[in-house]
């Protein structure tokens, strides 16, 4: 990316956060005092230094501050010591995914909040005792009032309450770099916008409401108790912008199947619109969850009732084709501007955005910048899995009333008139805001039965129930889905267990050893480890000759074979993190003679591409396996075996891209996949290893959403339940003004 060198320009900077080099002085060994750390500019710049050689902070966060004197000094001002601290702290936050600072936090546990010093400095070039002397953040702030703290911010060059265009924007008690205030702004005025927009069905008595009353009737069958499902469509046609939230398996995908069939039923219907239905698109934040989203919508899609619908609808009506969101704004390589924006926006009525929970503040910016401001837009996600990897949560943050919704008089009143189903009292609330009228949950799961263990664990690693009877139950066998196989047992014994079931998905540890299980009248394939999709690479029929199809159908399978079993873990390093566990597991299936080598490229190798390559076609999250192919010839006309990497199309067609080694750039080994990486996924049996000892990143968000990812068979591997307790324990909150600006 390329910095704006404009910022001579008196703060009239576009402020790019991460485009500043990274290149600081080498800090000199003066060792800073708590006590005149912010004595003067130079001495909390000297502070700043030894923490970033300490590796608490990033290089970029001192440039920051150092940026911040500058332009202070372009504008004839000694930038105040507290000012500088607070502008490196406000990067390192956006580093941490938060939006910006709360300064009232931050004045009342800055240790807490900046998670300084951090449990790990692996790059530090501190020496342990000096880094004991260290001052914190909390020592310096220590004794300064939240007033004094608004003072230092106020009636200074870098600082605006956003009128101006200063590198920093003060709003409230919140301090936030310029670029994410904005993005901020933009979502909550994109929301509220559509929200005040009127509707042709908010009257109960219309005629696009009695089409959309007759659509759902159709659409939905009659079910016992309320049909959240129904709800939830009624809702999100009623809004210009609605959010759909459920854990796994509530039914999101059949959910907006059915409001975008009501929709054009609405559309068809409607005399003004002469029978014009809406230009629908779908998109996801990742190839592999807009991949996902592919295979299930075209099955939903099949069974709509569509000869019941009023307005002429048909199948071709309804998308099936899933995008990223990346392809449908139209990046750009080297810029983080997309092809459209507000002078070349989307053509688009409707838009659905799916896996919404991994959407950070920026793209979601981006995305209201590209669409027209009468543009449908529906968000689809789990509100209860981890947030974005980059900075905001905005789902998690537009669903933090959804349990108990607060739905005014008036929309339940409109809800029993459209859809036959009376609101519960407790859902219901006088006082709801218009925000909360936008947002459904969906409450029942269609993919797990009551006595599942992975619906179990789930819900009590989410409401922070995990007991001692759960997790008994977990160990002992009581689930028929769920296996513990902790061992109490020593670190290496540990690592045998991991090998032998990543090997082999330990099928013994099930009952029936997984076998003959049936849910809602559909066979389950039983646990499998990575033995299942080498196994089918090894024995496969094909000879020399055989040609391209047969190699992309056998490509095919194996690629459904991997996806039936993944290890998660937490970590990025550390025996217990991605690069530990992917290298004993690749020396281990080595040492089985599944795979010729464990380093390198090798037939077999499972990769998954970690950043966008347009010009490949490869999305962050896409995964694929290495295979060795007939397809080259030496001089002599021999025939040579090359390695190609596999990849599935993520547009849903299943059609196999051959790659060479060589042309891929960004990818990891994938035996092993962080948590983070694998939202968006799900897989037939997936494995979670916990490490032995607590850290930051293991919350309750991360602990779920490993659950989840689970579709049939969920195993746990840790070495210290009180790990797993304490994980738990420990939530996900970032930092953000959304909520405020919606529920104001
Ligand atoms: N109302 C319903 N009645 C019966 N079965 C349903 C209903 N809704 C969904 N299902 C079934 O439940 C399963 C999960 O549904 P769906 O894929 O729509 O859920 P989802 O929330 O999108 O799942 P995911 O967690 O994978 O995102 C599917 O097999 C679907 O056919």
């Amino acid at each position: 990316m390329t910095r704006k060198k404009n910022h001579e320009n008196q703060f009239n900077l576009e402020f790019e956060q991460d485009p500043i080099p990274q290149v600081s002085p080498e800090p000199s060994q003066r060792v800073v005092d708590a006590s005149e750390a912010l004595a003067e500019p130079e001495t909390i710049l000297e502070l700043l230094s030894r923490w970033r050689a300490a590796d608490w902070i990033r290089p970029l966060d001192v440039e920051f501050a150092r940026l911040i004197r500058s332009l202070s000094g372009e504008q004839g001002e000694e930038a105040p010591p507290l000012l500088l601290l607070l502008a490196a702290l406000t990067s390192h936050q956006v580093g941490r995914g938060h939006v910006c600072v709360d300064l009232g936090e931050l004045m009342r546990d800055a240790g807490q909040v900046v998670a300084l010093p951090p449990e790990e400095s692996l790059a530090s070039s501190v020496a342990p005792q000096e880094m004991e002397q260290l001052p914190r953040p909390g020592e310096l702030l220590a004794g300064i009032a939240l007033t004094d703290c608004l003072a230092a911010l106020d009636r200074v060059a870098a600082v605006s309450e956003g009128s101006q265009s200063t590198p920093l924007v003060l709003d409230g008690h919140r301090l936030y770099l310029r670029r994410f205030w904005r993005y901020e702004q933009k979502i909550a005025r994109g929301i509220r916008d559509r929200l005040a927009l009127p509707s042709s069905v908010a009257d109960s008595g219309s005629a696009e409401a009695g089409t959309l009353k007759q659509a759902l009737a159709a659409l939905f069958g009659s079910q016992a108790g309320v049909d959240y499902q129904k709800l939830a469509c009624a809702l999100a046609a009623r809004n210009r912008f609605a959010v759909i939230t459920g854990g796994p398996g509530t039914g999101k995908t059949t959910t907006v199947v059915n409001l975008l069939a009501a929709l054009q039923s609405v559309a068809g219907a409607s005399p003004l619109r002469q029978g014009r239905k809406y230009r629908i698109r779908l998109a996801a934040p990742t190839g592999k969850a807009a991949a996902r989203l592919n295979e299930s919508i075209g099955g939903a899609v099949s069974r709509l009732p569509l000869d019941q619908l009023p307005g002429q609808v048909t199948v071709a009506d309804i998308p099936t084709r899933v995008t990223t969101l990346h392809r449908l704004l139209g990046s750009r390589p080297d810029t983080r501007q997309f092809r459209h924006n507000r002078d070349n926006p989307l053509l688009v009525d409707i838009l659905v955005i799916d896996e919404a929970s991994m959407v950070d503040v920026d793209l979601m910016a981006s995305v209201f910048d590209a669409l027209p401001g009468s543009t449908h837009l529906i968000l689809l996600g789990d509100k209860d899995q981890l947030a974005s990897v980059d900075a905001g949560a905005v789902l998690g943050e537009l669903c933090q009333r959804a349990q108990e919704a607060h739905y005014r008089p008036g929309t339940t009143d409109w809800l029993q008139a459209i859809t036959g189903d009376r609101v519960p009292d407790d859902l219901t609330d006088p006082e709801g805001q218009a925000m909360d009228q936008a947002v459904a949950m969906l409450r029942r799961s269609y993919r797990f039965t009551e006595t599942s263990g992975i619906r179990q664990l789930a819900e009590a690693v989410n409401t922070n129930a995990l007991d001692d009877a759960m997790l008994e139950g977990a160990r002992n066998g009581n689930f028929e889905d769920v296996a513990w196989l902790d061992t109490g047992v020593s670190t290496e014994e540990t690592r045998t267990l991991v090998n032998r079931h990543a090997l082999t998905g330990t099928p013994g540890a099930f009952r029936h050893q997984g076998q003959g299980r049936v849910v809602g009248n559909q066979p389950v394939p039983p646990p499998v480890g990575y033995r299942h999709y080498l196994s089918l690479m090894k024995d496969h029929e094909l000879a020399e000759n055989s040609p391209r199809e047969a190699w992309d159908a056998l490509a095919q399978r194996v690629l459904a074979a991997f996806g039936d079993f993944q290890v998660l873990c937490a970590l990025r390093q550390g025996p217990w993190g991605v690069e530990g566990l992917n290298d004993q597991i690749a020396r281990h299936l080595l040492g089985e003679q599944l795979i010729p080598r464990a380093e390198g490229w090798y037939a077999g190798r499972p990769v998954l591409v970690t950043g966008n390559d347009y010009n490949l076609g490869l999305m962050n999250g896409d995964v694929g396996i290495t295979f060795s192919l007939p397809w080259d010839q030496d001089e002599a006309g021999r025939t040579r075996q090359v390695l190609r990497v596999a990849f599935s199309s993520s547009d849903g067609s299943g059609n196999i891209r051959w790659i060479s080694p060589s042309r891929l750039q960004q990818l990891e080994t994938n035996y092993a996949m962080t948590v983070h990486k694998s939202q968006g996924s799900e897989f037939n049996h997936t494995c979670l290893v916990l490490p032995d000892r607590l850290s930051p990143v293991m919350t309750r968000e991360l602990v779920y959403t490993g659950i989840t990812r689970a579709r049939n068979w969920f195993s746990l591997i840790t070495g210290n339940e009180a790990v797993l307790r304490e994980s738990v324990r420990q939530r996900v909150i970032r930092a953000s003004g959304l909520a405020e600006r919606l529920w104001q």
